[in-house]
């Protein structure tokens, strides 16, 4: 386990390089790992562990129609690869429960019966064991219980691992009753293509992923950029320069600086007037925002964020709704304009 400086604060983590896959194909040798739902994380970390040599079987409710055929089109056969929750459930060692939050609440009762003591339940997010008194997950005792989230939508799992990068994820152990848990958990970490692995709480992993999504990575984000964009239009800017100004810079140019080497070297690259400008404004946009990151943290510890999720995603039309809600931001003027300014791009031009 490597110890790493993180601005000061040293933290272990797991590289392929200490837990090589050879190690991790060793450690689950003997195991048939079942992976339940194939929506968005599902098919990411199965193809993934399936390219790297892993004996990976799907459970599917068959009538949800678009991720069985999915799953058919990626190769998974029905009766050999392909079954239903429960049927992959009892043929697997390791459960990874890759259903919906408000799918994994719906189906527990049933896939709790197909444990078998010694098995693995693995999740990608702390949300069904913390929330139990919301959830009603309680898994029995003599399963380990473990988790490898990771840190990004299952469509980069799979597209940073064919590019040969990867999505960092955190881990961690909430039961082990085989004394394997660890090395089980650090093992499908490795198998699903993790960047590196973290070490973390379901606690901890639940609630920082609830704000991190709310937060800067989605809520925050979508939100910033439509006052900005608004702001500009209601001042007479065209849609094109307000949509240059706001989203298609930022994509094309000022974020990929950050992600290559740091907000210091973004700003470093662009003009003295700009780090004059953004180093005073950056405060006040901090100071004005943190009101309410303090009110989403609260509205996360006290279970109403996931109330929410549960109820709205338990009904029978939630991805109609869903879907309706973003139509509405893909009908919006600014993100017709943003189709029209992506065609634009060089290399989609006559597309
Ligand atoms: N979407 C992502 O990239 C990420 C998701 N996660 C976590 O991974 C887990 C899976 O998330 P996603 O892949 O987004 O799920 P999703 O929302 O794409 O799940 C769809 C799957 O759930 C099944 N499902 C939903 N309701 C069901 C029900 N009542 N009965 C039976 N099956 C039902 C569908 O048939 C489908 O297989 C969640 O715990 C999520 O928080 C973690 C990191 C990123
Ligand atoms: C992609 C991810 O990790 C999120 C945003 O937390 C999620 O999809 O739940
Ligand atoms: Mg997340
Ligand atoms: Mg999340």
């Amino acid at each position: 386990m490597a110890q790493i400086d993180f601005g000061g604060v040293v933290e272990e983590v797991i590289t392929s390089e200490e837990f090589t896959l050879e190690k991790a194909r060793q450690v689950l040798a003997d195991e048939t790992i079942a992976v339940l739902g194939y929506g968005v994380q599902g098919p990411a970390q199965a193809l993934n562990m399936r390219d790297n040599g892993f004996k990976v079987i799907i459970g599917q409710l068959e009538s949800d129609k678009v991720y069985w055929d999915k799953a058919v089109a990626d190769g998974f056969v029905p009766g050999e690869t392909l079954f239903s929750i429960e049927e992959a459930a009892k043929r697997a060692t390791v459960i990874q429960y890759l259903l919906s939050d408000a799918g994994q609440m719906a189906t527990w009762d049933a896939v709790k019966a197909c444990l078998n003591p010694g098995d693995a339940l693995y999740f990608s997010h702390g949300f069904s064991i913390v929330y139990k008194d919301q959830t009603k997950i309680i898994p029995p005792d003599n399963v380990d219980v473990i988790l490898v989230a990771p840190k990004g939508s299952g469509r980069n799992v799979r597209m940073n691992f064919l590019d040969g990068s990867g999505i960092n994820s955190s881990f961690a152990i909430f039961q082990d009753a085989t004394g394997r848990a660890r090395e089980r958990t650090l093992a499908l970490g490795i198998a699903i293509g993790s960047g590196y692995l973290f070490p973390t709480t379901f606690e901890k992993e639940v609630y920082s992923d609830l704000t991190g999504e709310r937060g800067v990575l989605m809520g925050c984000l979508a939100g910033v950029m439509e006052a900005q964009y608004n702001l500009l239009r209601k001042h007479g800017h065209s849609p094109s320069e307000a949509f240059n100004e706001t989203v298609e810079e930022l994509t094309q140019s000022l974020i990929r600086l950050v992600a290559e080497n740091g907000m210091d070297w973004m700003y470093a690259n662009c003009s003295t007037t700009a780090q004059r400008g953004a180093l005073d404004w950056a405060p006040k946009f901090r100071d004005a925002v943190v009101p309410v990151f303090d009110r989403l943290y609260e509205s996360v510890i006290d279970g109403s964020e996931t109330r929410r999720v549960l109820e709205a995603n338990s009904t029978p039309d939630y991805r109609e709704k869903l879907n309706a809600e973003l139509a509405v931001i893909g009908d919006s003027e600014m993100w017709r304009t943003g189709r029209a300014v992506r065609s634009l791009r060089p290399e989609n031009r006559g597309k």
